[in-house]
């Protein structure tokens, strides 16, 4: 292990399904809040699975804070805490408290003291009364923030947010993002709208499993939706060939 900070990825390649999802990647993520974009299919999922260690790169390094997520010991396993797009992924328990405490029993806090935690939690965010009910029973929002506990009662470094505003209606959303932004950790939020980086440091725009613009959110995201807004327009007559093979792949 290094001292190394935040999350480094050194010719990063990943093979999905007979496809390249991610093509020799190399990129330094320090900033604490990072967003990742890209048409659908362009690897964003696959770079979010191999910082927190769902995936393994068939070629090339991640690092996490010195840590390689792939070895999935105690320590890289609590250093990235994972939030996936679909809450039905991530919710293995009836009620919300036991859904809170499950990673701390896994890591072998006593039952009790795992729960006792989650109610801790819960009430420090003014949803006390949520401990005891069916996760089952919630709204997609309060699934998504349940999920989001579950993550961060187990304390972890980095965050990795997949898509997690999809699906959710506009207030909904933006008391996450208002939550989201006051968290301490270092985030990776994939997302597909301007709203969703307010307030962020930098923009990775991934493309075909390379990163095809790096910077400023103003500058990425400009040049980014002007980029989908052309691909939805269809052929350009005075475009070139690239241009009208681009439009005419278009669905992912
Ligand atoms: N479970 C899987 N099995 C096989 N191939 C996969 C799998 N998941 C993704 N892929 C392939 O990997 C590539 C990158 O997919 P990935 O999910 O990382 O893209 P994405 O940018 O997150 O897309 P989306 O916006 O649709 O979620 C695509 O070619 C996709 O078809």
């Amino acid at each position: 292990m290094t001292d190394q900070t935040g999350i480094l990825l050194t010719d990063v390649t990943v093979r999905r399904g007979g496809r390249t999802a991610l093509d020799a990647v190399s990129v330094a993520l320090t900033e604490p809040r990072i967003g990742l974009v890209g048409r659908n299919g362009s690897g964003k999922s696959t770079l979010a699975r191999v910082v927190k260690g769902l995936l393994t790169p068939d070629a090339g390094q991640v690092r996490v804070h010195g840590l390689d997520p792939a070895a999935r010991t105690r320590e890289s396993v609590g250093c990235v805490g994972f939030l996936f797009q679909n809450s039905d992924h991530q919710i293995l328990c009836p009620t919300v408290a036991e859904e809170i405490a499950f990673g701390l029993v896994e890591f072998g806090t006593r039952r009790a003291e795992a729960e006792d935690r989650a109610r801790a939690l819960l009430a420090e965010h003014g949803v006390a009364d949520w401990a005891a009910r069916p996760v089952a029973a919630l709204s997609e929002g309060q699934r998504r923030l349940v999920c989001l506990f579950a993550v961060l009662v187990m304390a972890p470094r980095v965050l990795v947010l997949d898509e997690p505003y999809a699906g959710l209606d506009i207030p909904t959303r933006l008391r996450l993002a208002r939550f989201i932004a006051g968290l301490p950790q270092q985030v990776l939020v994939i997302g597909h709208d301007a709203e969703d980086f307010a307030g962020f440091d930098r923009i990775l725009w991934l493309e075909a499993g390379r990163i095809e613009q790096d910077g400023p959110p103003d500058a990425v995201l400009a040049a980014f939706v002007a980029a989908m807004h052309r691909l939805a327009a269809g052929p350009d007559e005075d475009a070139g060939g690239a241009d009208r093979e681009a439009a005419a792949s278009w669905v992912a």
